[in-house]
């Protein structure tokens, strides 16, 4: 059964056409989802275990690869042509109608119905300027190597107790200042490290979208984003109603009010500078970046008003934080805690920079970020190997117009109307793929050339940007982002578990990462570079 992709489940409300509800199918597609990526790989693992041929097909009907939920969501597992078949037009495989689902449902757009068929149209062009900005090589290190990674991990501590002279990071990641070296100056620190990194890394990336007047005149942002996350998104998602009395789920609905305030403002701010007009506060708008301005007029000129601009916007604000930092935190939990592997990396890390010691403590002078993406394949292998283990991707896409896939000696058929997923984190633990999936081996996607003895790290089946045409628009800026702070953290900083011996913790599901049972508190000192 076909259907319309805008019209389909929006209620006229209050008089004017507001998107306020989604139809019943799409509040169980993605837990539908979930549940077979639970169900298959509690499966793959009692395989593993007793050793017993225990098919999923058992549970939901299965050809080939194809497996279906409902007739309307069907799942590709394991499909050798996944990217093939997912870079199909977007006329008949949207990524876009998705794009608009959660924008209304999770990120809490209220878009008229006009508002929501334009943003069908226009949305690849906006995901585009995005990936010209960020996937781009030239762009991506251009933006980077802007972004002072290196000054600003040489000041990742204040070593101050008093929450006015830290950096805004440190403030979520209940710092205890723990002793005092000769020269009267504190010489370690304890802290939180998840929330210490992922609040680092966002103080790194939304700069460079949004400018560095954004992330200064809005103190409770990072406050309000991983409220939002973590409180809000998953519940949204499965389709939880915004009435629902969750104390932590109102709070978190009330943060996500605050950061459309904080987008309404920027984008009125960039407004106003766009046409040479008086800046609000007088904000310096110069470093905003040109992605951001070039979207903005792209949305102005097709009629989208600058509050619907703001929410809309919380998606890509989204895209450019939840996924990253996180990734931080498990790269550097990783590296810390595997036995040897953090002089590797910093012998490996060395030929990258120029340091200097002229200064109190050791600063990196220069940084070449484009010897890190081609130099460093064992840093590489480890973030591809952190990916495998604590990254959930899936692709989701709608069926816009009859389309066939093949499978081997089959041939699967798909209506318009039809969602259809691919799990990629399901592959991740696949012991067929990746032996002893369990285990991180940092050196598992290293290839060495035969000939020129050569090591290049490679994604191999890993696809943790997801697949086809609607892959992530952020990968080549994120990856260096990831990889720089790592490379820069463990040359300047000594970092031991301040409970003792390494323990990897247990993890919770995240919305695209998974999240630590408890947290991490670590104990930092400065790396002396004598
Ligand atoms: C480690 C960091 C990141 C990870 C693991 C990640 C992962 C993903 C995945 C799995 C998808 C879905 C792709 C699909 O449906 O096939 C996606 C989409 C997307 N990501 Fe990322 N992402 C990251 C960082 C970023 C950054 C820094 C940006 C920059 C704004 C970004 C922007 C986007 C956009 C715009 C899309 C939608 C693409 C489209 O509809 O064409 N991502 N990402």
């Amino acid at each position: 059964m076909a259907s319309d992709p805008v019209s389909d489940g929006f209620a006229s409300v209050g008089g004017h056409n507001s998107a306020t509800s989604v139809p019943a199918y799409l509040l169980t597609l993605v837990a539908l989802t979930v549940a077979f990526v639970f169900a298959y790989s509690r499966l793959q693992k009692s395989k593993r275990e007793v050793e017993v041929d225990f098919p999923p097909s058992l549970i939901w009907p299965r050809k080939g690869s194809r497996f279906g939920l409902t007739s309307r969501h069907q799942i590709l597992h394991n499909l050798d042509n996944i990217d093939r078949v997912f870079t199909k037009s977007p006329h008949i495989l949207s990524a876009d109608v998705l794009g608009l689902r959660l924008g209304i449902r999770v990120f809490g757009a209220r878009l008229t119905k006009e508002i929501s068929e334009e943003f069908l149209v226009i949305n690849r062009k906006l995901t585009q300027i995005i990936e010209r900005y960020f996937v781009n090589d030239a762009s991506a290190t251009a933006s980077i190597q802007a972004a002072d990674i290196p000054g600003k991990v040489a000041r990742l501590l204040s070593f101050s107790p008093d929450s006015q002279k830290q950096h805004q990071w440190e403030r979520s990641a209940a710092i205890k200042v723990l002793s005092t070296d000769s020269e009267g100056q504190s010489g370690a620190v304890e802290a939180d490290l998840e929330s210490l990194m992922r609040d680092f890394g966002a103080c790194v990336s939304i700069p460079r979208l949004y400018g560095q007047d954004f992330l200064d005149r809005n103190p409770h942002l990072l406050e309000d984003f991983w409220k939002f996350d973590n409180n809000a998104f998953s519940l949204l998602v499965i389709g939880v109603p915004t009435w629902v009395p969750i104390k932590s789920f109102r709070e978190a609905l009330a943060a996500r009010t605050r950061l459309h305030d904080a987008l309404e403002g920027f984008y009125i701010r960039l407004n106003q500078y766009k046409h040479g007009q008086k800046v609000d506060f007088d904000a310096d708008m110069r470093d905003v970046s040109t992605a951001a301005m070039e979207r903005n007029g792209f949305l102005e000129e097709h009629g989208v008003p600058i509050r619907a601009r703001a929410e809309l916007e919380l998606g890509t604000f989204w895209g450019l934080n939840a996924n990253m930092q996180p990734m931080v935190f498990w790269l550097l939990l990783y590296v810390y805690s595997t036995s040897g592997l953090v002089d590797k990396l910093r012998k490996e890390v060395r030929p990258c920079m120029t340091l200097s010691t002229e200064e109190s403590s050791p600063q990196i002078a220069a940084f070449d970020f484009s010897r890190l993406s081609h130099e460093c394949p064992l840093l590489k292998s480890c973030l591809f190997e952190t990916f495998r283990l604590v990254e959930d991707p899936t692709s989701l896409r709608y069926v816009s117009k009859p389309m066939t896939v093949s499978d081997g000696n089959l041939e699967h058929h798909f209506e318009p109307g039809t969602w259809l997923s691919a799990p990629h984190a399901l592959l991740q633990s696949d012991p067929s793929i990746f032996p002893e999936p369990e285990k991180f081996i940092p050196d598992r996607f290293i290839e060495t050339d035969k000939e020129t003895g050569h090591r290049v790290a490679r994604y191999g089946r890993l696809k943790p940007w997801g697949s086809g045409s609607a892959v992530c628009k952020g990968r080549t800026f994120a990856e260096k982002e990831v990889m720089g702070i790592v490379a820069c953290f463990i040359t300047l900083w000594d970092m031991e578990n301040a409970e003792g011996p390494w323990k990897l913790p247990g993890m919770i599901p995240g919305t695209g990462v998974k999240r630590p049972q408890k947290p991490i508190r670590v104990i930092l000192r400065r790396r002396s570079l004598e």
